[in-house]
């Protein structure tokens, strides 16, 4: 029998509360409201929210990436269509959807994340943006928008808030809840996204060209980025639809210019066919030099695609593949997913590490790709854009051509040094004068820089002379030392000739010293090659940007009241489109305007999209069905991000309404500035060809618990097995967003004070017009052509469906699910990685070392190195 010494008792009791200490951290765990941890993506913090579902950022665990958690409640129909069509996408502005997690009630997106903010956001901020800024951003939007079209998709809400900037301030398309393919039908008839950006002919209820109602929505989205103002935005929603069918916008502002004027004219053209194609769009002067390169390397990246050649065939995909087998992963699954678009745990940890791949790259060889790259295409593209046009006399015509040609005159004033090359021309044209003259304004030395362009003096600054300088040294050093060489070969080989040895091994290492050296200069004076180069280019743009900037001046008075009006762009809504006739809106509009002809400046409530079914959208249309996500919902990320709305009356501020019971004006305030959109429905004849139209029938995702909410208006019947959308009550189907745009709206006026100015203005809408009622089979087989993958093997395989990753331990019982008819078993869980710390810190205290805390220095080191991510 052992007798127990204070020690031993003092280390038994350390282990004894060590391990009561593990257990609880468990416990806690296993009891937390708050998810921490969905598959491979740790949650760092909220930083949106959607209609459906919070937006947080995350980070995946293996690859340290972070990326953007985009939640949606399984009852949004629109989700399944925008994980759809997003994982299609693959294009550099449009943001990227790496992987699809799918939960009880949830589904949760993991997307590129893009931390420069929405457009919309960016606009308001600045109140206007620079016609240099609009002409390449625009482009962007153009160029995603030509690739969505080119695989045969509309888009179909394209509007500010769907725009968001990365971190180099690259726009980024996103949210393709109302996209759709427009093979199978070229009319389409659901009316939808949000009034302000609506088309004619959807305001009118018409049926419509899907790629010409986006292009109009490009127009609108054009003139609000130069004007700070929205083209078509009425305190009273029906002002706004007259006007969109019978108006023209103010086109003279003080901030248009001529090709910009005729740009939106183009686009905003009442009668569709009257609008330009997307190409013709890209190759407008307003968006060059951007739009041309834009489609051409859309193009290419379309026919890779097309050839198949985007995955897997570059040299690093490759590199990383072989590791990845190498380290025991199955790369054919990898590649089947990757392949398939499943938007999987592979697929997802494929995609991001050849981000992380990619951007290590880049940052080992930053230079080389800058400076040399960028000076030789600079060079390529001289002969195309360099020429100022002589007959462009306009301000935008001048800023844009001298934004191109200012520092490529510079650099061909370089490189009219070389006698290769023809000598510019002596004429001036108004565009050198102004360039000349904006140089002086900047810095007067530059003046003789751009003299040199027609003359053939040498500059002591220039480029070629440097390149051609240092080539010709190394030739002539390269011809001396041959030369040398030759000589001693000549002298010794008649004596030293196969004789003697010590000769020529003292020779060898003369040469191999002279090489040694040779090099050596070799290194430094191409090391400061590239450093002048890239001074000369960093000069020019400097003092382009200086040139540039003289635009943003002007009276703050106006900036103001650019302010104000664009406050209340923010706060427009589109209300719903109500049973009424395009005529009847029409007469009824026009004595309205009569009578109010003046648009007040703060106007109603901030624009939204959304789908509606063919009825009204009346207050009721709007109460919230999804209120009770508090209680269905086990995923709840914390108490104090917990969706919380005020309660809105039928008559009073706003249509949406949510439980009604959380009420968090912090929180309001926090995220006060969340975009919007709706959705509703009504009419079941309308709702069936909204199925169709939807692909409402791609459920895979959702249980038939989750159709039983939506039937019984809030209070769930479990073993309901109507089909989603299918109820014939019209009050059952209609859709709210209680939790989520309408609420958003509510939150977000509320933040800004907008709530005051005219708060009942709420809906937007995507609006079905039922087409027969047996159009569902037909549209349904359309559907399936999509992507040219038939429809019933994208339900069987393809949407992503994974509770967990392998990295986690299945805490849950297994929750069954309704997936294409049959049943299959899932589980969500945690990590639990921490639970088995406690034996770590048993064997620890055994072995008689310092049990690990997460005081310690090593876990914070851990620590920062995962959120280190980028
Ligand atoms: N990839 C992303 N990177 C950074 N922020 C994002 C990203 N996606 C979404 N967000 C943020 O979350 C907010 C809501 O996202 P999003 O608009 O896509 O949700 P939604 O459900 O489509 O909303 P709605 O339909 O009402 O416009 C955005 O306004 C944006 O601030």
């Amino acid at each position: 029998m052992t007798s127990s010494t204070p020690s031993t008792k003092f280390r038994q009791n350390q282990m004894k509360s060590i391990i009561g200490h593990s257990y609880n951290k468990l416990y806690g765990q296993f009891m937390a409201e708050e998810l921490t941890e969905v598959g491979n993506y740790r949650i760092l913090k909220q930083i949106g929210e959607g209609s459906f579902g919070k937006v947080y950022l995350a980070h995946h665990k293996p690859t340290h990436r972070k990326v953007v958690l985009k939640t949606s409640d399984k009852s949004d129909p629109n989700v399944v269509r925008e994980v759809f069509y997003h994982r299609q996408f693959d294009y550099l502005h449009i943001t990227k959807l790496y992987e699809v997690i799918v939960t009880e009630t949830k589904v949760w997106m993991a997307l590129e994340y893009c931390p420069g903010r929405e457009l919309y956001e960016h606009l308001l901020s600045l109140q206007r943006i620079t016609l240099e800024e609009c002409s390449r951003l625009f482009a962007q939007i153009v160029g995603a928008v030509y690739y969505a079209h080119s695989l045969n998709c509309v888009h179909r809400d394209l509007k500010l808030e769907n725009i968001l900037l990365d971190k180099k301030g690259n726009a980024k398309l996103t949210d393709f809840g109302f996209t759709r393919e427009c093979v199978s039908r070229s009319q389409l008839d659901t009316i939808c996204g949000t009034t302000v950006y609506m088309a004619p002919e959807l305001t009118q209820r018409k049926s419509y060209d899907g790629f010409k109602i986006d292009i109009w929505a490009l127009g609108v989205i054009l003139y609000t980025m130069i004007n700070g103002t929205m083209p078509f935005d009425e305190e009273d929603e029906a002002k706004t639809k007259w006007k969109i069918v019978n108006d023209m916008p103010d086109l003279d502002g003080s901030f248009m210019v001529p090709e910009a004027k005729d740009l939106i004219e183009q686009l905003l053209a009442k009668d569709p066919n009257d609008r330009p194609s997307i190409e013709k769009i890209l190759s407008h002067p307003f968006l060059q030099p951007y739009g041309l390169s834009l489609m051409e390397k859309t193009q290419k990246i379309l026919r890779r695609q097309r050839r198949g050649l985007t995955q897997f065939h570059s040299k690093l995909e490759r590199k990383l593949l072989k590791r990845l087998k190498q380290a025991g992963f199955d790369t054919q699954a990898i590649k089947a997913s990757v392949q398939k678009r499943k938007c999987d745990s592979l697929s997802g940890l494929w995609l991001l590490l050849v981000e992380r791949e990619m951007a290590k790259q880049k940052q080992d060889y930053p230079k080389r790709s800058k400076s040399v790259l960028s000076v030789r295409k600079v060079f390529d593209n001289s002969s195309a854009t360099g020429e100022c046009k002589p007959s462009s006399e306009n301000l935008f015509a001048q800023q844009l051509d001298s934004k191109i040609t200012a520092p490529l005159n510079r650099i061909l004033s370089m490189r009219s040094d070389n006698a290769s090359l023809p000598p510019p021309s002596p004429k001036k044209t108004p565009c050198d004068r102004s360039i000349k003259q904006q140089i002086n304004l900047n810095s007067p030395s530059q003046e003789a820089d751009y003299q040199g362009s027609g003359s053939t003096t040498p500059k002591k600054n220039n480029l070629f002379t440097k390149m051609s300088k240092f080539f010709k040294s190394k030739r002539l050093n390269n011809d001396k030392s041959g030369l040398s060489n030759a000589n001693r070969n000549s002298q010794e080989s008649p004596k030293g000739h196969g004789t003697s040895t010590s000769g020529s091994i003292e020779n060898n290492e003369k040469v191999e010293k002279k090489r040694v050296n040779r090099s050596e200069s070799l290194r430094s004076s191409s090391k400061n090659l590239v450093q002048s180069v890239s001074d000369d280019l960093n000069d020019a743009n400097s003092k382009n940007d200086d040139f540039y900037a003289l635009d943003e001046h002007r009276p703050q008075s106006e900036s103001n009241r650019q302010l104000r009006q664009l406050k209340r762009l923010k706060s427009t809504t589109s209300s719903d489109i109500s049973g009424q006739t395009s005529e009847s809106v029409n007469n009824n509009l026009r004595s309205a305007l009569n009578e109010n002809s003046k648009p007040s400046l703060f106007n109603s409530t901030r624009p939204m999209s959304g789908i509606s079914q063919h009825s009204e959208l009346s207050n009721e249309t709007f109460n919230s069905e999804y209120s009770t996500d508090g209680n269905n919902s086990s995923f709840k990320v914390s108490d104090s991000v917990r969706t919380s709305f005020p309660h809105a009356n039928a008559g009073g501020t706003s249509q949406y309404s949510s439980g009604g019971d959380k009420s968090s004006i912090g929180y309001s305030q926090k995220f006060s500035t969340r975009d919007l959109s709706t959705m509703s429905s009504a009419s079941s004849a309308s709702e069936r060809s909204s199925r169709t139209d939807s692909f409402y029938d791609i459920t895979t995702a959702s249980s038939p618990m989750v159709m039983d909410v939506r039937k019984i208006n809030r209070t769930p019947i479990k073993d309901s097995v109507l089909p989603r959308f299918g109820a014939q009550n019209s009050r059952l189907t209609k859709r709210s967003h209680g939790t989520g745009r309408r609420a958003n709206l509510v939150r977000r006026m509320h933040g800004r004070d907008f709530m005051k100015h005219n708060p009942a203005q709420t809906q937007s809408i995507i609006q079905e017009e039922s087409s027969s009622g047996g159009d569902d089979e037909k549209n349904v087989k359309e559907i399936s052509l999509a992507d040219g993958v038939p429809l019933a093997s994208v339900e069987d395989e393809e949407l992503a469906i994974h509770t967990d990753s392998e990295t986690s331990a299945v805490i849950s019982g297994p929750v069954k699910l309704r997936v294409d008819g049959n049943s299959e078993t899932f589980a969500f869980s945690r990590s639990l990685s921490e639970g088995s710390e406690w034996s770590r810190n048993l064997i620890d205290l055994r072995h008689n070392r310092k049990p690990i805390t997460e005081d310690d220095e090593s876990f914070q080191i851990a620590d920062q190195e995962d959120n280190s991510s980028e």
